[in-house]
């Protein structure tokens, strides 16, 4: 068939490169990859090698228990402590991300400080439903009030056999006087910790279907909440959400933000503070971290953030109602602010997008009335299924005419669907770490991100819920992703995060400068990367 090997291997090369045209590499947005990229891309390459060995393969050095099976790309809660030490982790926590397009917006701020500013008010109180003791406090949740000043109890202490159930504790004086053999203060932040994250045991070992760690992942939500929806609290996780992520080289956030709750609690401890209060916040804050990061000269790294408005999707379909009329209320106060509205939640137990048609395509006839546009931006196919509810909601988010869609995890069985996207410019918001976490993934080699991409779908690469999963920021997603592949690189990486804000809800004229000003921010990464690796250098 082949007498001669070399016109084997001259056909082979021909076929590895038409497949691999459609790669996002071959695709690169600014023409062609300059001389100073293709160095980069091949230093970067070169340590991915080097550590695949030295850290994830064979010559590996890092000590683990007997179970432990080091790969690149392996379970991100068994592999954290380990990537933070790597040469590429270090690199993709200086490559500029561009635009973050899904993160829900309750846990976004990492656990440590929220705590700390939770302990600035004394409003905040807990309790537990019985005494904590060495035996009960691996089963027993903190719950957490901000109480109105009549209310405020006297009881010190949730671990003393004095503490009557049910009876409130200010959280400072709870931290303080936590029992000394549960490890004192920090003994309550462990505890506290272990109740709104997710550990590796809990993600690998116990909560072994997706049932049950969406019920554990629920009661990180439902324990955090009450911190969070506290107006001074909420205020200062607000302005950390922004600095961490500038901080992490993300530059535009486009944040959900779950409404479910129709007031939130104010400083006295009184739930009155509307979302209306809440967006005037928001866009004071933003506009105060824009004006800090001018004054530091480093406007370029911070463009802005939009909202858009969620609720969860087990509200009756009739209640729906209540909460599109208020996001269009808000749209009209805050045009610049509201990108679009979603219904979020866990798919495969919740409501399909079919219970509430009727509801929706109302929404989008009275937009057209009003003269206002808030597209739909819905999760969709987050999901194992071939055909479920949840498989099936791709379907739907697409007929009503979805701008993206979140997790799309299950798009790659549906080759008409990633037609559309690829033709219709539906990015798919891609979230690797928490669909490993939640169990649809059981590492990064298995995830159909690479075939999404090969194949022309529009991706964004995102957190979900960096707060409960420990990917803060967005250099973890990005390393995982690098670091599954021997064919995408740091070509790759720089695809996914300039072409994000293409995706985005900013205006044309916004996109364009973000992009000028991602394109300064690559430029600074490159020398950086120079500098930094000369030896190095490939
Ligand atoms: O990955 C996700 N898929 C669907 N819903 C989610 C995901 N992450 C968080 N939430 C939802 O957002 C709410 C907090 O704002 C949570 O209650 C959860 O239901």
């Amino acid at each position: 068939m082949y007498p001669d090997l070399g016109e084997y291997f001259a056909r082979r090369e021909q076929l590895v490169s038409e497949d691999r045209k459609q790669r996002l590499d071959a695709r690169t947005s600014n023409k062609v990859v300059d001389e100073v990229e293709g160095k980069a891309d091949r230093l970067v390459r070169a340590i991915r090698a080097q550590e695949a060995r030295n850290i994830w393969g064979p010559d590996s050095n890092v000590e683990v228990d007997n179970d432990t099976h080091l790969f690149p790309g392996m379970a991100f809660l068994t592999a954290r402590e380990i990537i933070t030490k790597t040469q590429l982790f270090k690199i993709m926590s200086r490559l500029p991300k561009g635009a973050l397009l899904h993160a829900h917006l309750d846990a976004t701020v990492n656990v440590e400080v929220l705590l700390r500013l939770a302990l600035r008010h004394p409003a905040i109180h807990v309790r537990t439903p019985k005494v904590l003791t060495a035996n009960s406090i691996g089963s027993i949740q903190p719950e957490f009030r901000a109480l109105r000043r009549s209310e405020w109890d006297s009881a010190s202490s949730v671990t003393a056999l004095s503490y009557i159930p049910g009876e409130w504790v200010p959280l400072r004086v709870a931290r303080q006087n936590f029992d000394p053999t549960l490890g004192g203060p920090e003994g309550f932040d462990k505890w506290l910790t272990s109740a709104i994250t997710i550990s590796p045991a809990e993600a690998y070992r116990t909560h072994n279907t997706t049932q049950k760690i969406w019920q554990k992942f629920q009661s990180t939500f439902h324990t955090a909440g009450p911190l969070i929806l506290y107006l001074p609290v909420w205020k200062d996780y607000v302005r950390e959400f922004f600095r961490s992520s500038i901080d992490d080289g993300i530059s535009y956030l486009e944040v959900r933000i779950n409404f479910l709750h129709r007031y939130i609690f104010n400083e006295a401890g009184e739930e009155i503070v509307t979302h209306s209060t809440l967006l005037g916040e928001y866009d004071r804050i933003l506009n105060e971290v824009k004006e800090e990061m001018r004054q530091q000269g480093r406007e370029d790294e911070f463009i802005g953030s939009k909202i858009i408005y969620s609720t969860i999707r087990f509200i009756p379909p009739d209640e729906l109602q209540w909460y599109l009329d208020d996001c269009i209320t808000l749209k009209q106060k805050f045009p610049h602010l509201i990108a679009g509205f979603d219904l979020v939640g866990h798919e495969d137990a919740l409501r399909p997008l079919t219970d509430y048609l009727e509801p929706l395509t109302k929404f989008v006839e009275r937009q057209k009335e009003l003269g206002i546009e808030i597209p739909f931006i819905f999760h969709a196919g987050e999901t194992l299924g071939d055909g479920t509810n949840a498989d099936n909601n791709l379907y739907d988010a697409i007929l009503l005419g979805t701008k993206r869609i979140g997790h799309g995890f299950s798009l790659i069985k549906h080759p008409k669907l990633m037609e559309i996207c690829k033709e219709g410019g539906i990015a798919v918001e891609v979230c690797p770490i928490s669909n490993e976490i939640l169990r649809l993934t059981s590492s990064m080699p298995m995830h159909p991100l690479p075939a999404l991409i090969n194949h022309g779908v529009p991706v964004s690469l995102c957190s979900d819920d960096p707060a409960v999963f420990g990917n803060m920021g967005l250099s973890f997603d990005f390393f995982q992703v690098l670091v599954a592949s021997e064919v995408s690189g740091l070509i790759t990486m720089k695809e996914l995060a300039r072409r994000s804000f293409k995706y985005s809800s900013l205006d044309e004229n916004e996109k364009q400068l973000a992009v000028l000003s991602w394109d300064k921010q690559w430029k600074k990464f490159l020398q950086w990367l120079e500098q930094e690796y000369p030896a190095l250098e490939a």
